[in-house]
């Protein structure tokens, strides 16, 4: 059970408001049906999702905005386990801040923005210790400087406001009631320059956000990608129908008003889902793509490419991932999850031959492109299921020196695992972004003749609970899976 925190002034505010929209009568009658409690307690750390955890009796209980150390009055009812009615904060953690974003509370992307940067790191390098620590020492985790404005990615949901006016947003959590933001200082600052011009736009040619509720209406989401260092952007317009009335005018004012704006693509997505992309796409100005630069490489992005979203951390991640790997220009390397081939192609210039795998055709098709562009030539990419892909290798008994992975947050599947121990490479460089999943692979690897060498965790996502972690294993010289060759 997860509760909200607040402090003494507002509760009294909220206290208010409740008084005067509740009946008396009514609350008078919640009081009588169970004996309230009170109990000062102090939140002893953060849970994975970033909520303060206390303890009723011995139940955990999450409170939201709760800092460790910061010691909180709840109010609560006790049946089978602790109900809390109000839970207010007395004291004040030295890593609090004042979050930067107005709507922090309601919007639920930031989760740890109320945190100094330094303490959110901190509290992300334990998070890793804390689940691969088993493996061994956890370095020091590598962040931002300047932790802002990072996001070159941002989906945008619409709704209309009372005055009939089309406003951009995200859902609040857990509902399909679009909190309107007109900044948001994690995303690239163009994004919401763009958004604000789409909803005056979308107002004046009287063109209806989807309602997800009543399924009505027309544009469902936006998504923006932005090139970090090209400033290429391309609009990518998620409509429930692929009749779009006025859709001519909204392209040629959206581009007059944002030249930076290199392509407008429309993708129809009619299924009640929550995935944001449908299969149908069409282009409506521009080539459908964007090109950006990281770690000196050229890449050509879609909407629906997989495209790291922290352009900078993405290359101190690429570059820790390819000092671990040690490549000597002599190594078979394997790029399994490769995504557009962003890793492949960087470890392309420093190895004999690189292979990569991805399941998502699109960006295959990227990657292909990306190496052409690049000029380079010793890498290959395949279509496939990572997992079968390596279960046919091992079959033929194919050689990898060095396999680099990245799985989605899932992690890698048995079959990936089994196989990946029968073809025995020297190194395996594991990159992540859920920790959790990670420390369960490993479990296997380790119990299959590897060592953990190295844990490096990269903070990709500031302000947020999340973290990025690569992990260098090596084969054991012992090991009974080493192959003689
Ligand atoms: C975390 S991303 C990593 C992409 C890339 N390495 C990068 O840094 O940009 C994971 C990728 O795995 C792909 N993927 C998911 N399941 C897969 C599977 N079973 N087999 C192959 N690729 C898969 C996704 O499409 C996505 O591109």
């Amino acid at each position: 059970m997860m509760y909200k925190v607040i402090t003494m002034k507002e509760k009294k505010k909220e206290t208010n408001k409740a008084l005067k929209k509740a009946p008396k009568k009514d609350l008078k009658k919640e009081q009588k049906k169970e004996p309230t409690y009170t109990l000062k307690t102090i939140c002893s750390g953060l849970d994975a999702s970033g909520k303060g955890i206390v303890k009723i009796k011995n139940d955990k209980v999450l409170i939201e905005n709760l800092l460790p150390q910061e010691e909180v009055e709840l109010e609560y009812t006790i049946k089978k386990e602790p109900k809390v009615i109000s839970a207010m904060r007395l004291s004040e953690s030295a890593d609090r801040v004042k979050p930067r974003c107005r709507i922090f509370d309601r919007c639920g992307g930031c989760q740890l923005q109320h945190v100094n940067y330094k303490a959110q790191l901190e509290w992300k390098k334990e998070k890793v210790q804390s689940l691969l620590g088993r493996y061994g020492q956890v370095q020091e985790i590598l962040g931002m400087e300047e932790p802002w404005a990072y996001r070159n990615k941002v989906i945008a949901t619409f709704s209309l406001n009372k005055k009939g006016k089309v406003i951009a947003g995200i859902y609040e959590e857990d509902s399909h009631q679009v909190v309107p933001y007109s900044e948001c200082w994690i995303q690239d600052a163009m994004a919401a320059k763009i958004l604000n011009t789409l909803c005056e736009l979308m107002t004046k040619f009287r063109i209806e956000p989807y309602d997800e509720d009543k399924r009505t209406g027309l544009v469902r989401h936006c998504l923006i990608r932005i090139g970090h260092v090209s400033r290429e952007v391309l609009v990518c317009l998620v409509c429930a129908s692929p009749i779009f009335p006025a859709r001519k005018q909204l392209v040629q004012q959206l581009r007059g008003r944002h030249p930076e704006i290199t392509t407008i693509v429309m993708n129809v997505n009619n299924r009640s889902t929550s995935i944001v992309l449908g299969q149908q796409e069409r282009v409506l100005c521009g080539t459908g793509k964007i090109q950006d630069q990281l770690c000196g490489l050229r890449f050509s992005i879609t909407a629906k490419s997989f495209y790291q979203i922290n352009t900078q951390q993405t290359e101190i991640l690429y570059y820790k991932a390819m000092e671990l790997a040690n490549l000597t220009g002599q190594e078979r390397v394997l790029d399994a999850y490769c995504g557009i081939g962003t890793i492949s192609l960087v470890a392309a210039q420093k190895a004999k031959e690189v292979v990569g795998v991805e399941v998502n055709p699109v960006s295959i098709k990227n990657a292909i492109e990306n190496a052409r562009v690049n000029h380079i030539r010793n890498a290959w990419f395949v279509e496939a299921d990572a997992g079968l892909f390596m279960e046919q290798a091992a079959r033929e008994g194919q050689r990898y020196d060095v396999v680099l992975m990245d799985p989605p947050r899932s992690g890698a599947d048995e079959r990936f695992l089994k196989s990946l121990c029968q073809l025995s490479p020297d190194r395996i460089v594991y990159i992540s972004c859920n920790p959790s999943t990670q420390a369960r692979d490993l479990r296997h690897l380790t119990h299959e003749g590897y060592q953990v060498e190295a844990i490096v965790p990269v903070d990709l996502f500031p302000m947020t609970v999340h973290v990025e972690t690569i992990v260098l294993l090596s084969k054991l010289k012992s090991s009974k899976h080493m192959k003689l060759d």
